[in-house]
């Protein structure tokens, strides 16, 4: 017993300056690490919001956008973390009465009071973006358009938000920033992939965006738009038909059936038993149709269906003018057109309809897919109306028209061919958020994407957390070497005295 008590205190270790050397070395280690990993600790996430109204011409949109606090530029996660839809039409619709548009927002603005904490409603910014039913307004009646303004301008203003202004956004801007958004979203500017093209289809317009190698903005250089975005230059090609949404679509269809202002129209896109009294004035009340209105007419006309793909086509075909173009190749209407390339997101009312008639998959061959919309075309009415009990009968009336707009649109108008169709996708979301222009125009708006790429920091934090670590140990046992010649000299066998 007592011998082994020697043997202890023996112990060469067992000295002052080893054990001070030791201790000061263990603290100054955990001091060393411990200011390195609280001083580059991920901050608690604090988020900032954005809000965006999309005022459509068939509805309302509105979408709430959020984002890490710190590293804006540095993690590029911009995501939407709400979305809220106004209950009524499209706030070109309020033309006669302006103060209802603006009480129409209402309730969506309450639930953004909700998602957006209380602390960080007057640094939020909130836009509204009209597009082409606004568009259409404004040409119409352009005195009527600004009393909507002011009236949803008004109604925004009393929220808590900081309201930056409502105005129309320009086709160019509406092809550019749907662009962005699905571009954004995939992650492919921060990483300069090639980009995917934009295809998007409302109800009064249509916008179709994408990079081409054949493309440099020389020709039709108002179809350019220009970005630099993390460090990598594009120059995207982009054009927005105004009246070429499938709303506006569908009544260019309908004045050409109805030119001579028949009593009934018979109508190859809607289904066999599908028949409704429609109103000449109502129809005729948009500019992309009006100067063809049909003199005299009578109030109504029975519009009665067909359920006929192929002369459906043949009536939809109409609404292009395929034959003028003064550039080295066009889309339609005289509209230049780059070759296309690259994958292409197709989104809203392409999702909405391909998507009811289960064609999202676009390896299905063309000749299928026109097989499909064929059958379903010649469905009966009243068919369809049991088959799909739940489903809007106005949306479920057109989609024979919409299915037949969509692949006329894509293969006549903008020349998809069977080899590159299925380079398309339907898509609605992309990781959570809606494809469509509003996540891009806030992103622009609020310089969200810098132009040059972000100084990266070299290392992870985890990584720099090890590697001060590592070194911290290296460097005691370093010192503690250092220390050799102060070392106790000591035997291998523990010395007994
Ligand atoms: N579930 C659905 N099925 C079929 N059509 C739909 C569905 N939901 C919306 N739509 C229609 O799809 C079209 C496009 O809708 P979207 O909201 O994208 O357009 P918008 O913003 O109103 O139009 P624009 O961009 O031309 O101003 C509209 O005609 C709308 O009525």
């Amino acid at each position: 017993m007592s011998a082994q008590r020697e043997m202890k205190e023996k112990n060469p270790w067992h000295t002052p300056a080893t054990i001070i050397i030791t201790v000061i070395g263990v603290i100054a280690i955990v001091a060393l690490v411990t200011v390195a990993v609280l001083q580059n600790k991920p901050l608690p996430k604090k988020y900032k919001y954005g809000i965006v109204l999309d005022a459509g011409s068939s509805h309302t949109a509105l979408y709430i956008y959020g984002w890490p606090a710190e590293k804006v530029n540095d993690t590029g996660r911009v995501v939407q973390v709400h979305s809220c839809k106004v209950k009524g039409p499209g706030i070109s619709s309020y033309a006669s009465a302006p103060l209802n548009a603006g009480e129409s927002l209402k309730v969506c603005m309450l639930e953004a009071k909700d998602q957006v904490p209380s602390k960080r409603h007057q640094e939020t910014p909130l836009y509204l973006g009209a597009t082409a039913g606004m568009r259409l307004l404004n040409i119409e009646n352009s005195t009527a358009s600004d009393g909507v303004f002011q009236a949803v301008s008004q109604a925004l203003q009393t929220s808590p938000f900081s309201f930056q202004g409502a105005r129309i956004i320009s086709g160019q801007e509406e092809g550019a920033f749907g662009w962005v958004t699905v571009n954004y979203l995939d992650d492919r500017l921060k990483q300069g992939l090639e980009t995917t093209g934009a295809l998007d289809l409302g109800g009064a317009s249509t916008q179709i965006s994408f990079v081409s190698d054949n493309y440099d903005g020389s020709e039709s250089p108002k179809n350019s738009v220009t970005f630099r975005l993390y460090g990598n230059d594009y120059n995207l090609y982009t054009h927005s038909f105004l009246c070429y949404g499938k709303d506006q679509v569908l009544r260019m269809t309908l004045a050409h059936q109805t030119q001579s202002g028949p009593a009934t129209v018979l109508d190859p896109c809607f289904h066999r038993g599908y028949t409704a009294i429609k109103n000449y004035t109502v129809l005729y009340d948009t500019p992309c149709v009006s100067d063809r209105k049909p003199q005299p007419a009578p109030a109504s006309f029975n519009h009665t269906g067909t359920g006929d793909f192929q002369e459906c086509q043949r009536v939809v075909r109409n609404v292009f003018n395929f034959t003028d173009c003064k550039y080295s190749r066009c889309s339609f209407n005289g509209v230049f057109q780059p070759s296309l390339q690259g994958p292409f997101g197709a989104f809203s009312a392409y999702y909405f309809v391909m998507n009811f008639l289960n064609l999202t998959d676009t390896s299905t061959p063309l000749e299928d897919v026109k097989k499909k919309i064929t059958n379903y075309c010649a469905t009966p009415w009243e068919q369809i109306k049991e088959q799909y009990p739940h489903i809007k009968q106005k949306y479920l009336a057109e989609y024979c028209f919409s299915g037949t707009y969509i692949i006329t649109l894509l293969t006549e108008g903008y020349n998809f061919t069977s080899e590159n169709y299925p380079n398309i996708k339907f898509i609605k979301k992309i990781k959570d958020s809606d494809a469509g222009w509003t996540l891009g125009y806030m992103l622009n708006l609020t310089n969200m994407i810098p132009a040059e790429a972000p100084d990266k920091p070299p290392l992870p934090h985890g990584g720099y957390v090890s590697i001060v670590t590592i070194i911290a140990i290296l460097l005691f046992v370093l010192i503690i070497f250092s220390l050799r010649p102060i070392w106790p000299r000591c035997s291998k066998r523990p010395q007994i005295i």
